[in-house]
């Protein structure tokens, strides 16, 4: 059907994706927390810029490249770090990585990757950069940044905004299971997961990330 019907927005590769996905990882995807006003409201936002055509002006050769940290694009669109992309395919963050490379765009990497540093890196070169989750256990994450900074990942994208993961609705109903992050395969164990109620990510991200961080904070070592 896809051969045939190329999808031509977003919305239809949502479509697509909803039919092909197990309902869990197609609600991960697609769900936010609580009732999910910031998600839509997210999304309203970008309806409410208008453009303003400027008419009469030579638009035969437009030019929408910039510059990142030093990296040259040839547009200010990058793959944003999101988790697990496994769940929508096998092959994961190497796929991603080399759709990234084949756009001669800038792939950051998840932190929550289902895919090794080490594959992402030797299957492309896409310029990547890596995100970074603080944990608790911070020699686990000093750990992943030598690894990301010996494999050519050149900037940390460091994320602030999960001192606690927000309540998601679905992954709760759906006893949403943790998808293995590949990156911390021998750094800990995360075995004691199937002992939680409801979302075993939410438990995940309980037991792991530090709430306590904050500008006052200083990460030595
Ligand atoms: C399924 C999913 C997983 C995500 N995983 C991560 C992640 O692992 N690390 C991170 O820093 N941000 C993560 N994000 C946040 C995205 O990087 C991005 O900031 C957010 O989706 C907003 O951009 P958008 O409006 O283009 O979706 C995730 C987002 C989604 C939808």
């Amino acid at each position: 059907e896809m051969e045939n019907n190329l999808p031509v927005n977003i919305r239809e590769y949502q479509e697509l994706a909803k039919k092909a996905l197990p309902k869990m990882h197609y609600d991960y995807i697609n769900g936010g927390a609580e009732d999910e006003h910031t998600l839509r409201d997210n999304i309203a936002a970008y309806g409410r810029i208008l453009l303003r055509p400027r008419v009469l002006v030579d638009v035969s050769n437009i030019d929408m490249s910039t510059n990142l940290l030093g990296y040259d694009m040839p547009s200010p669109i990058i793959v944003a770090p999101t988790g697990s992309h496994k769940l929508a395919n096998p092959e994961g963050e190497v796929a991603t990585a080399r759709a990234a490379a084949s756009c001669n765009t800038l792939m950051v990497l998840s932190f929550s990757a289902s895919c090794k540093i080490e594959e992402v890196a030797s299957s492309c070169n896409a310029i990547r950069f890596y995100q970074l989750y603080v944990f608790k256990n911070r020699d686990i994450s000093a750990t992943l940044v030598r690894r990301a900074e010996s494999h050519g990942f050149k900037a940390i994208v460091l994320t602030v905004d999960t001192p606690m993961l927000g309540r998601r609705e679905a992954d709760i109903r759906n006893k949403m299971v943790a998808p293995a992050n590949a990156n911390l395969e021998g750094l800990m164990p995360i075995d004691d997961l199937d002992t939680a109620d409801g979302s075993k990510l939410e438990k995940y991200a309980r037991d792991t990330l530090d709430p306590s961080l904050s500008w006052k904070r200083t990460w030595s070592g």
